[in-house]
Protein backbone atom coordinates (compact mmCIF):
# COMPACT_ATOMS: atom_id res chain seq x y z
CA UNK A 1 0.00 0.00 0.00
CA UNK A 2 1.36 3.37 -0.58
CA UNK A 3 0.34 6.24 2.28
CA UNK A 4 1.41 9.75 1.87
CA UNK A 5 1.80 12.10 4.88
CA UNK A 6 0.28 15.55 4.44
CA UNK A 7 1.49 17.67 7.70
CA UNK A 8 0.69 21.33 6.27
CA UNK A 9 -2.34 20.80 3.25
CA UNK A 10 -3.86 23.64 1.77
CA UNK A 11 -6.90 24.73 -0.10
CA UNK A 12 -4.89 26.29 -3.32
CA UNK A 13 -6.51 29.13 -5.17
CA UNK A 14 -5.61 28.94 -8.18
CA UNK A 15 -5.69 32.22 -10.53
CA UNK A 16 -4.57 33.81 -13.82
CA UNK A 17 -3.66 37.56 -15.06
CA UNK A 18 -2.20 39.08 -17.79
CA UNK A 19 0.79 40.22 -15.62
CA UNK A 20 1.51 40.56 -12.03
CA UNK A 21 1.42 44.04 -10.50
CA UNK A 22 3.63 44.00 -7.40
CA UNK A 23 2.49 47.00 -5.13
CA UNK A 24 -0.79 47.81 -7.43
CA UNK A 25 -4.51 46.25 -7.35
CA UNK A 26 -4.37 42.97 -9.37
CA UNK A 27 -7.71 40.92 -10.78
CA UNK A 28 -7.84 38.00 -10.71
CA UNK A 29 -9.31 35.04 -13.85
CA UNK A 30 -9.98 31.71 -13.90
CA UNK A 31 -10.14 31.55 -9.61
CA UNK A 32 -9.67 27.07 -9.11
CA UNK A 33 -10.14 25.90 -5.83
CA UNK A 34 -9.27 22.57 -4.86
CA UNK A 35 -7.72 20.32 -1.76
CA UNK A 36 -4.10 20.18 -1.87
CA UNK A 37 -0.88 20.12 -0.30
CA UNK A 38 2.02 17.87 -1.57
CA UNK A 39 1.18 14.57 -0.44
CA UNK A 40 -2.76 14.80 -0.90
CA UNK A 41 -2.27 15.83 -4.34
CA UNK A 42 0.04 12.25 -4.62
CA UNK A 43 -2.64 10.88 -3.89
CA UNK A 44 -4.97 12.26 -6.36
CA UNK A 45 -2.63 11.50 -8.61
CA UNK A 46 -2.33 7.88 -8.31
CA UNK A 47 -6.18 7.77 -7.28
CA UNK A 48 -6.32 9.09 -11.64
CA UNK A 49 -3.62 5.54 -12.32
CA UNK A 50 -5.95 3.62 -10.55
CA UNK A 51 -3.11 3.02 -7.47
CA UNK A 52 -5.14 3.18 -4.14
CA UNK A 53 -3.18 5.26 -1.46
CA UNK A 54 -4.26 6.63 1.85
CA UNK A 55 -4.11 10.05 2.91
CA UNK A 56 -2.78 11.33 6.19
CA UNK A 57 -2.94 14.88 7.23
CA UNK A 58 -3.36 17.07 10.02
CA UNK A 59 -6.39 19.14 9.36
CA UNK A 60 -7.93 22.28 10.80
CA UNK A 61 -11.26 24.23 11.08
CA UNK A 62 -13.96 24.80 8.01
CA UNK A 63 -10.93 24.71 5.51
CA UNK A 64 -9.89 21.20 6.47
CA UNK A 65 -13.16 20.15 6.69
CA UNK A 66 -13.67 21.26 2.72
CA UNK A 67 -10.11 19.11 2.75
CA UNK A 68 -11.80 16.45 4.17
CA UNK A 69 -14.93 16.49 2.16
CA UNK A 70 -13.38 17.02 -1.38
CA UNK A 71 -11.13 13.54 -0.74
CA UNK A 72 -14.52 11.80 0.23
CA UNK A 73 -16.01 13.27 -2.95
CA UNK A 74 -12.48 11.60 -4.78
CA UNK A 75 -13.32 8.59 -2.84
CA UNK A 76 -9.62 8.74 -1.02
CA UNK A 77 -9.46 7.13 2.36
CA UNK A 78 -8.35 9.82 4.53
CA UNK A 79 -6.81 9.61 8.12
CA UNK A 80 -6.97 12.79 9.59
CA UNK A 81 -5.55 14.16 13.14
CA UNK A 82 -7.52 17.05 13.85
CA UNK A 83 -5.97 20.18 15.35
CA UNK A 84 -6.76 23.92 16.55
CA UNK A 85 -6.83 26.97 13.91
CA UNK A 86 -7.35 26.51 10.36
CA UNK A 87 -5.97 24.78 7.49
CA UNK A 88 -4.01 26.91 5.40
CA UNK A 89 -5.06 28.91 1.76
CA UNK A 90 -2.30 29.33 -0.54
CA UNK A 91 -2.91 31.61 -3.66
CA UNK A 92 -1.38 30.79 -6.50
CA UNK A 93 -1.12 33.30 -9.63
CA UNK A 94 0.15 32.48 -13.47
CA UNK A 95 0.84 35.22 -15.22
CA UNK A 96 0.59 34.83 -19.44
CA UNK A 97 3.82 33.91 -19.71
CA UNK A 98 3.52 31.33 -17.65
CA UNK A 99 5.17 32.74 -13.98
CA UNK A 100 4.08 31.68 -11.37
CA UNK A 101 3.99 33.67 -8.17
CA UNK A 102 3.12 31.35 -5.23
CA UNK A 103 1.89 32.84 -1.78
CA UNK A 104 2.10 30.11 0.55
CA UNK A 105 1.07 30.50 4.30
CA UNK A 106 2.92 28.97 7.20
CA UNK A 107 -0.21 26.45 8.56
CA UNK A 108 -1.54 25.61 11.89
CA UNK A 109 0.17 25.14 15.02
CA UNK A 110 0.80 21.59 15.68
CA UNK A 111 1.75 20.86 19.15
CA UNK A 112 3.68 17.41 20.68
CA UNK A 113 0.30 15.72 21.64
CA UNK A 114 -0.77 15.89 17.79
CA UNK A 115 2.45 14.97 16.85
CA UNK A 116 2.08 11.65 19.07
CA UNK A 117 -1.37 10.62 17.93
CA UNK A 118 -0.13 11.00 13.68
CA UNK A 119 2.77 8.61 15.13
CA UNK A 120 0.20 6.43 16.56
CA UNK A 121 -2.19 6.79 13.74
CA UNK A 122 0.67 5.73 11.51
CA UNK A 123 2.16 3.24 13.36
CA UNK A 124 -1.23 1.33 13.71
CA UNK A 125 -1.65 1.55 9.51
CA UNK A 126 1.88 1.06 7.90
CA UNK A 127 3.42 -2.48 7.49
CA UNK A 128 6.93 -2.94 5.73
CA UNK A 129 7.12 -3.50 2.13
CA UNK A 130 4.62 -0.39 2.40
CA UNK A 131 5.79 2.77 0.60
CA UNK A 132 5.74 6.15 2.69
CA UNK A 133 5.54 9.34 0.76
CA UNK A 134 6.85 12.01 3.29
CA UNK A 135 5.92 15.42 0.88
CA UNK A 136 5.61 19.39 1.10
CA UNK A 137 6.77 21.80 4.42
CA UNK A 138 5.92 21.29 7.96
CA UNK A 139 3.33 23.11 9.83
CA UNK A 140 4.35 25.54 13.04
CA UNK A 141 5.23 24.32 15.85
CA UNK A 142 6.85 21.16 14.12
CA UNK A 143 10.40 20.72 14.15
CA UNK A 144 12.84 20.20 11.23
CA UNK A 145 13.94 17.25 11.82
CA UNK A 146 10.50 15.97 11.72
CA UNK A 147 10.60 14.07 8.72
CA UNK A 148 14.09 12.72 9.79
CA UNK A 149 12.62 11.09 12.97
CA UNK A 150 9.94 9.49 10.82
CA UNK A 151 12.13 7.98 8.19
CA UNK A 152 14.63 6.71 10.65
CA UNK A 153 11.38 4.86 12.41
CA UNK A 154 9.94 3.09 9.76
CA UNK A 155 13.36 2.53 7.18
CA UNK A 156 14.22 0.28 10.45
CA UNK A 157 10.65 -1.50 9.92
CA UNK A 158 11.75 -1.88 6.36
CA UNK A 159 9.05 0.90 4.44
CA UNK A 160 10.33 2.44 1.72
CA UNK A 161 10.27 6.14 2.49
CA UNK A 162 10.19 8.71 -0.35
CA UNK A 163 10.43 12.34 0.25
CA UNK A 164 9.76 15.75 -0.61
CA UNK A 165 11.54 18.36 1.11
CA UNK A 166 12.96 21.54 0.98
CA UNK A 167 15.39 23.48 3.40
CA UNK A 168 16.36 22.23 7.06
CA UNK A 169 13.65 19.72 6.89
CA UNK A 170 15.51 17.97 3.84
CA UNK A 171 18.94 18.20 4.97
CA UNK A 172 18.01 16.41 8.31
CA UNK A 173 15.92 14.46 6.25
CA UNK A 174 18.01 12.88 3.99
CA UNK A 175 20.59 11.99 6.76
CA UNK A 176 18.39 9.16 7.46
CA UNK A 177 18.74 7.84 4.44
CA UNK A 178 15.08 7.70 2.54
CA UNK A 179 15.05 5.37 0.00
CA UNK A 180 13.67 8.04 -2.73
CA UNK A 181 14.68 12.09 -2.84
CA UNK A 182 12.72 14.53 -5.51
CA UNK A 183 14.24 17.35 -4.98
CA UNK A 184 14.02 20.47 -7.88
CA UNK A 185 17.43 21.46 -9.48
CA UNK A 186 17.22 24.59 -7.51
CA UNK A 187 16.74 22.55 -3.94
CA UNK A 188 19.34 20.38 -4.67
CA UNK A 189 21.97 23.06 -5.46
CA UNK A 190 20.78 25.64 -3.04
CA UNK A 191 21.01 21.87 -0.33
CA UNK A 192 25.14 21.62 -1.97
CA UNK A 193 25.42 25.02 -1.88
CA UNK A 194 26.52 25.66 -5.30
CA UNK A 195 24.81 28.66 -7.93
CA UNK A 196 21.78 27.12 -9.88
CA UNK A 197 21.94 24.70 -12.67
CA UNK A 198 19.73 23.08 -14.85
CA UNK A 199 23.04 21.13 -16.74
CA UNK A 200 22.26 17.26 -16.12
CA UNK A 201 25.87 16.40 -16.04
CA UNK A 202 26.32 18.74 -13.25
CA UNK A 203 23.17 17.87 -11.71
CA UNK A 204 24.16 14.19 -11.74
CA UNK A 205 27.24 14.58 -10.09
CA UNK A 206 25.69 16.17 -6.79
CA UNK A 207 23.60 13.07 -6.71
CA UNK A 208 26.17 10.70 -6.96
CA UNK A 209 27.10 12.05 -3.69
CA UNK A 210 24.03 11.72 -2.09
CA UNK A 211 23.50 8.46 -3.51
CA UNK A 212 26.98 7.48 -1.79
CA UNK A 213 25.56 7.40 1.98
CA UNK A 214 22.75 4.82 0.53
CA UNK A 215 20.04 6.95 -1.11
CA UNK A 216 18.96 4.21 -3.91
CA UNK A 217 17.63 6.69 -5.88
CA UNK A 218 17.92 10.31 -7.21
CA UNK A 219 14.88 12.11 -9.45
CA UNK A 220 15.99 15.77 -9.96
CA UNK A 221 13.27 17.72 -11.70
CA UNK A 222 14.06 20.77 -13.74
CA UNK A 223 10.92 22.09 -14.50
CA UNK A 224 10.11 23.24 -18.25
CA UNK A 225 13.98 21.18 -19.04
CA UNK A 226 12.98 17.44 -17.88
CA UNK A 227 14.32 15.79 -15.33
CA UNK A 228 17.02 12.86 -14.18
CA UNK A 229 16.67 10.03 -12.99
CA UNK A 230 19.00 7.87 -10.95
CA UNK A 231 19.03 4.29 -9.93
CA UNK A 232 22.17 2.27 -8.65
CA UNK A 233 24.68 3.06 -11.63
CA UNK A 234 22.40 4.09 -13.98
CA UNK A 235 21.87 7.26 -15.02
CA UNK A 236 18.54 9.08 -17.68
CA UNK A 237 18.01 12.38 -18.71
CA UNK A 238 14.32 12.97 -19.91
CA UNK A 239 13.86 15.80 -21.91
CA UNK A 240 11.03 18.14 -21.41
CA UNK A 241 7.98 17.60 -22.98
CA UNK A 242 6.48 20.70 -25.21
CA UNK A 243 2.87 21.00 -23.55
CA UNK A 244 -0.07 23.61 -23.81
CA UNK A 245 0.52 24.71 -19.77
CA UNK A 246 -2.32 25.80 -18.13
CA UNK A 247 -1.15 25.54 -14.60
CA UNK A 248 2.16 24.19 -13.34
CA UNK A 249 1.03 24.24 -9.83
CA UNK A 250 1.20 20.36 -8.68
CA UNK A 251 3.69 19.26 -11.38
CA UNK A 252 6.08 18.08 -8.79
CA UNK A 253 3.48 16.33 -7.12
CA UNK A 254 2.77 14.48 -10.10
CA UNK A 255 6.07 13.59 -10.63
CA UNK A 256 6.54 11.75 -7.01
CA UNK A 257 2.95 10.62 -7.55
CA UNK A 258 4.02 8.53 -10.73
CA UNK A 259 7.60 7.69 -8.73
CA UNK A 260 5.74 5.90 -6.00
CA UNK A 261 3.53 4.35 -8.71
CA UNK A 262 6.42 3.21 -10.43
CA UNK A 263 8.07 1.72 -7.19
CA UNK A 264 5.18 0.28 -6.20
CA UNK A 265 4.45 -1.53 -9.25
CA UNK A 266 8.50 -2.76 -10.00
CA UNK A 267 9.00 -0.62 -13.35
CA UNK A 268 12.27 -0.18 -14.79
CA UNK A 269 14.29 2.70 -14.23
CA UNK A 270 13.53 3.63 -18.07
CA UNK A 271 9.60 3.11 -17.63
CA UNK A 272 9.71 5.02 -14.01
CA UNK A 273 11.45 7.93 -16.67
CA UNK A 274 8.17 7.82 -18.82
CA UNK A 275 5.89 7.62 -16.49
CA UNK A 276 6.91 10.23 -14.22
CA UNK A 277 7.45 12.69 -17.84
CA UNK A 278 4.13 12.01 -19.44
CA UNK A 279 1.90 12.38 -15.96
CA UNK A 280 4.19 15.46 -14.02
CA UNK A 281 3.27 16.98 -18.10
CA UNK A 282 0.23 16.10 -18.24
CA UNK A 283 -0.41 17.76 -14.72
CA UNK A 284 0.58 21.17 -16.71
CA UNK A 285 -1.93 21.01 -19.36
CA UNK A 286 -4.77 21.29 -16.49
CA UNK A 287 -6.19 24.00 -14.44
CA UNK A 288 -5.00 24.16 -10.65
CA UNK A 289 -3.61 21.05 -9.24
CA UNK A 290 -5.88 18.84 -11.26
CA UNK A 291 -4.28 15.70 -12.43
CA UNK A 292 -3.98 14.46 -15.84
CA UNK A 293 -6.32 12.27 -17.57
CA UNK A 294 -5.25 9.05 -18.62
CA UNK A 295 -5.52 9.82 -22.39
CA UNK A 296 -3.52 12.90 -21.92
CA UNK A 297 -1.21 10.40 -19.85
CA UNK A 298 -0.92 7.98 -23.05
CA UNK A 299 -0.17 10.82 -25.69
CA UNK A 300 2.22 12.21 -23.87
CA UNK A 301 4.02 8.90 -23.03
CA UNK A 302 4.87 8.60 -26.66
CA UNK A 303 6.69 11.46 -26.79
CA UNK A 304 9.16 11.41 -24.11
CA UNK A 305 12.70 11.17 -25.23
CA UNK A 306 15.48 9.34 -23.06
CA UNK A 307 19.48 9.85 -22.94
CA UNK A 308 20.97 7.72 -21.21
CA UNK A 309 24.04 9.61 -19.31
CA UNK A 310 27.61 8.38 -17.51
CA UNK A 311 28.80 10.31 -14.56
N1 LIG B 1 6.48 24.23 -18.15
C1 LIG B 1 6.57 22.88 -18.18
N2 LIG B 1 6.47 22.22 -19.35
C2 LIG B 1 6.56 20.86 -19.40
N3 LIG B 1 6.74 20.09 -18.31
C3 LIG B 1 6.86 20.70 -17.11
C4 LIG B 1 6.78 22.11 -16.97
N4 LIG B 1 6.92 22.42 -15.66
C5 LIG B 1 7.07 21.25 -15.01
N5 LIG B 1 7.04 20.21 -15.88
C6 LIG B 1 7.18 18.78 -15.57
O1 LIG B 1 6.95 18.58 -14.19
C7 LIG B 1 8.15 18.10 -13.55
C8 LIG B 1 8.24 18.70 -12.15
O2 LIG B 1 8.30 20.10 -12.26
P1 LIG B 1 9.24 20.99 -11.33
O3 LIG B 1 8.81 22.41 -11.53
O4 LIG B 1 10.66 20.67 -11.60
O5 LIG B 1 8.86 20.42 -9.89
P2 LIG B 1 8.58 21.19 -8.52
O6 LIG B 1 7.15 21.65 -8.64
O7 LIG B 1 8.73 20.12 -7.49
O8 LIG B 1 9.55 22.31 -8.42
C9 LIG B 1 9.28 18.46 -14.49
O9 LIG B 1 10.40 17.60 -14.34
C10 LIG B 1 8.60 18.30 -15.86
O10 LIG B 1 8.55 16.93 -16.24
O1 LIG C 1 4.01 22.58 1.70
P1 LIG C 1 4.54 23.61 0.75
O2 LIG C 1 5.99 23.49 0.48
O3 LIG C 1 4.12 25.00 1.17
O4 LIG C 1 3.85 23.33 -0.64
C1 LIG C 1 2.47 23.23 -0.72
C2 LIG C 1 2.01 23.70 -2.05
O5 LIG C 1 2.69 22.95 -3.07
C3 LIG C 1 1.74 22.24 -3.86
O6 LIG C 1 1.60 20.95 -3.30
C4 LIG C 1 2.18 22.18 -5.30
O7 LIG C 1 3.50 21.65 -5.32
P2 LIG C 1 4.31 21.41 -6.68
O8 LIG C 1 3.91 22.52 -7.62
O9 LIG C 1 5.74 21.42 -6.26
O10 LIG C 1 3.87 20.07 -7.20
C5 LIG C 1 0.45 23.01 -3.69
O11 LIG C 1 -0.71 22.24 -3.90
C6 LIG C 1 0.54 23.52 -2.27
O12 LIG C 1 -0.15 24.72 -2.09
Amino acid sequence: MIYTLTCNPAIDKTASLQSLQVGALNRLENVVISAAGKGINVSKTLHTLQQESVVFAYLAGNTGQYIEQSLLEMQLETKAVWVEGSTRTNLKVMDANTHLTELNERGPHIDSEKQLEMQALLDANIQCSDLLVLAGSLSTGMDSDYYAKLISHFAKKGVKVILDADGNSFKHAIKEVPFLIKPNAFELCQYMNVKETNDPITLAKMAKELMATGIAMVVISMGKDGALFMYEDQVIYAKGLQVDVKSTVGAGDAMVAALAYAIENKLSLEQVAIQAMAISAGACTTSGTEPASKEMIDTLVQQVVLEKIEV
